[in-house]
């Protein structure tokens, strides 16, 4: 018998719920983050900012997998991290995970294509010739395919570092600060990369960034301070952006 047709709700590519984050114990502790529950839906273009110190990089790297959540529980698309060993935490990393960092993190040895395709050689699993060739030129790398980090950019460098983290089409892409070391040109390059990784390619997107110009790329904004989720914009002007951050204290 065939079920009524139901409307299915947005997909979560990420999630965290009532995640508390401490660091050290008695005095010292530091409640990085303090009961945060979010949700990031797929196809959408995330920028979580918020004051120094508000706990964006540790909500970051719990939802991740590179830290572990004190308390609460965080889920990759249908995966709890909680249950699982660091091998298969790695593994799920690999695989479903892609990364942009503020320091490309590219390998120098390898060309600009090697470092591309790492990932996936580590992983061993196969490329997806049509799938890179349509990452590789939309990113404009083309012709930059053979030159090693050194030979390139800053921008370019971090079209490689996005391309890489394409190429595995992976359930969500993390970018801490992806903007952070570029000038206001490269940094709209890789905004632009990261904007149509969404509108093209159909990529979740959740960057972490301090610049407000850079946060108005992004579908959806939440702001933290203290540990605690305390505002949210939606398709906002940079101008929105930095009238929160003001709000919290922050000058940018
Ligand atoms: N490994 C650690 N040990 C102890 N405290 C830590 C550790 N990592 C982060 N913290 C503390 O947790 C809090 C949140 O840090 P986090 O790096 O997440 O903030 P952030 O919002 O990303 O800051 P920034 O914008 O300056 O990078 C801060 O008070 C920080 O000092």
């Amino acid at each position: 018998m065939t079920q009524p047709a139901e409307v299915s709700p947005a997909t979560v590519a990420a999630s965290a719920q009532h995640v508390t984050k401490t660091y050290g114990s008695g005095d010292t502790t530091v409640h990085a983050l303090r009961d945060v529950s979010i949700d990031f839906q797929s196809g959408q273009f995330t920028a979580i900012m918020g004051p120094s110190g508000s706990g964006k990089s540790t909500l970051m790297h719990c939802l991740a997998g590179l830290d572990n959540a004190t308390s609460g529980t965080v889920t990759i698309g249908d995966v709890e991290l909680a249950g699982l060993s660091d091998k298969e935490i790695t593994r799920l990393r690999r695989d479903r995970i892609g990364f942009v960092f503020q320091a490309f993190n590219l390998v120098p040895t390898l060309s600009a294509q090697e470092n591309i395709t790492l990932p996936l050689d580590i992983a061993g699993r196969e490329l997806d010739q049509d799938w890179f060739d349509a990452v590789v030129d939309r990113l404009g790398l083309r012709d930059r395919l053979t030159h090693r980090p050194g030979e390139l950019s800053g921008g370019q460098q971090q079209r490689v570092a996005c391309a890489r983290a394409l190429v595995g089409r992976p359930d969500i892409i993390f970018g801490d600060e992806p903007t952070g070391n570029l000038d206001s040109r490269s940094s709209g390059e890789v905004l632009s990369i990261l904007r149509a990784a969404v509108d093209e390619f159909g990529q979740t997107v959740v960057i972490v960034t301090h610049d407000p110009r850079a946060a108005s790329y992004a579908d959806r904004v939440v702001f933290l301070a203290d540990g605690r989720l305390v505002h949210e914009l939606t398709e906002p002007t940079a101008d929105d952006v930095f009238a929160v951050m003001r709000g919290l204290g922050e000058e940018s």
